[in-house]
């Protein structure tokens, strides 16, 4: 047994110096998720030969007379939406979950199950003006977002067990309209992200007695490998066991359950947060920056149970893996085997921490370090 010595946070034998998490492949745990992530740091010198998505960056109008999410306009189905100035809320002309619906049979066949399922959907768009993003808002804009995503949750939370606020941005993503808005989803059950991660939790705090991501926030700020930002009320992180390349997650520094928790300073931290991290995003690769993100919170509902093993967190989970013009692909071997990255979480951390938060294209709209407080 050879001698013990220290490389970056961990101690290994002299047999186990020779690993280098920068350089050797290796899994890496999810511990919410209850699976496991393949590390391969030399494959980043591979050449790419493969797909080239075209970098649409031109700015899209202000306002779009055709665009059913700007003001004053006629949305399918005949609804307007209103002439709003900050935020506006409208439930989905078409969506994926109604309230009303009768409940299916049940089945004793184990390989035939199906289970009720109500909900319901809304869009809500950040801002009147179609040409602007989370990164491009005043900060004032981005707090009356967060604002109206408490609105949202107490109001929804009162009726649904599981509220999922979401933003695709981007057409890499999906989204089907440029305008700055985001989806709420509610369900009447836990979703599978929300069911699997309930449980880890759970099974956390019995073995600890204390909330699995308030321990991880304080080990990932005192290890300081994967932070992106960090603020008096947040960090920012590239999780220890991201699968995106860019991959992040927003953590609070104290301990609380959920999005309505916050207390005014959090809030309007957060709006910052989001603010300079979507800024850097942009950054990276010098384009309008594609991710999907969202919130998790401890379940909500008019049953509510002890779920002081949550910590209220959100996710932001981009697709772009080296350029503005090419993706990661979750294909082949990540739907068949298991999660694979290239860039360790700690490189991809370290290349987020030192970009700028002026922004690259309109820096008139970037915000200082005395105002990331
Ligand atoms: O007139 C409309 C247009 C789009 N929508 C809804 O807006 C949503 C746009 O969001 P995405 O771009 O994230 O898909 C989409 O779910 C779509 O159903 C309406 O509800 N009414």
């Amino acid at each position: 047994m050879g001698d013990v010595v220290k490389v970056n946070s961990f101690t290994m034998t002299e047999e186990e110096v020779k690993f280098d998490p920068k350089d050797h492949q290796h899994v890496r745990f999810n511990p919410m998720k209850g699976d496991w992530v393949l590390v391969s740091p030399h494959r980043m010198k591979r050449p790419w030969g493969g797909q080239v998505e075209p970098s649409n960056d031109e700015d899209p109008p202000e306002y779009d007379p055709n665009n059913p999410l700007c003001p004053g306009n006629i949305r399918a189905n005949g609804h307007l939406t209103e002439n709003y100035e900050h935020t506006y809320t409208f439930t989905n002309d078409f969506p994926a979950l109604l309230e009303d619906v009768p409940d299916p049979p049940k089945s004793d066949d184990e390989l035939f199950q199906m289970g009720p399922a109500r909900g319901t959907c809304r869009v809500m768009c950040f801002h009147p003006k179609s040409n602007v993003t989370i990164a491009l808002m005043d900060v004032e804009d981005v707090l009356k977002v967060i604002k109206q995503w408490i609105v949202e949750m107490n109001d929804l939370g009162k009726r649904w067990k599981w509220v999922q606020i979401f933003e695709n941005r981007g057409a890499l993503m999906g989204c089907s309209n440029a305008h700055p808005h985001c989806q709420i989803w509610t369900s009447s059950y836990l979703p599978n992200e929300a069911r699997v991660k309930d449980q880890n939790l759970k099974d956390y705090y019995t073995r600890h007695m204390s909330p699995m991501l308030f321990d991880y926030m304080k080990k990932e700020v005192e290890r300081r490998e994967r932070l992106v930002l960090e603020t008096q009320h947040w960090i920012v992180v590239v999780p220890y066991w991201a699968v995106w390349p860019f991959e992040t997650m927003v953590l609070p520094r104290r301990q609380f359950i959920r999005m309505q928790d916050m207390t005014e300073d959090e809030q309007k931290s957060l709006a910052a947060v989001m603010k300079v991290l979507c800024t850097k995003y942009d950054n990276l690769f010098k384009c309008s920056f594609p991710y999907s993100m969202g919130w998790h919170g401890a379940p909500t509902g008019p049953e509510l149970k002890d779920y002081r093993h949550w910590t209220f967190h959100g996710m932001y989970y981009p697709p772009l893996l080296r350029s503005a013009t090419v993706k990661k692909h979750m294909v082949g071997y990540e739907l068949l085997a298991q999660a694979q990255r290239d860039l360790t979480p700690e490189q991809a951390a370290e290349k987020l921490r030192v970009l700028p938060m002026v922004h690259y294209k309109h820096p008139e709209m970037s915000i200082t370090e005395e105002e990331l407080t």
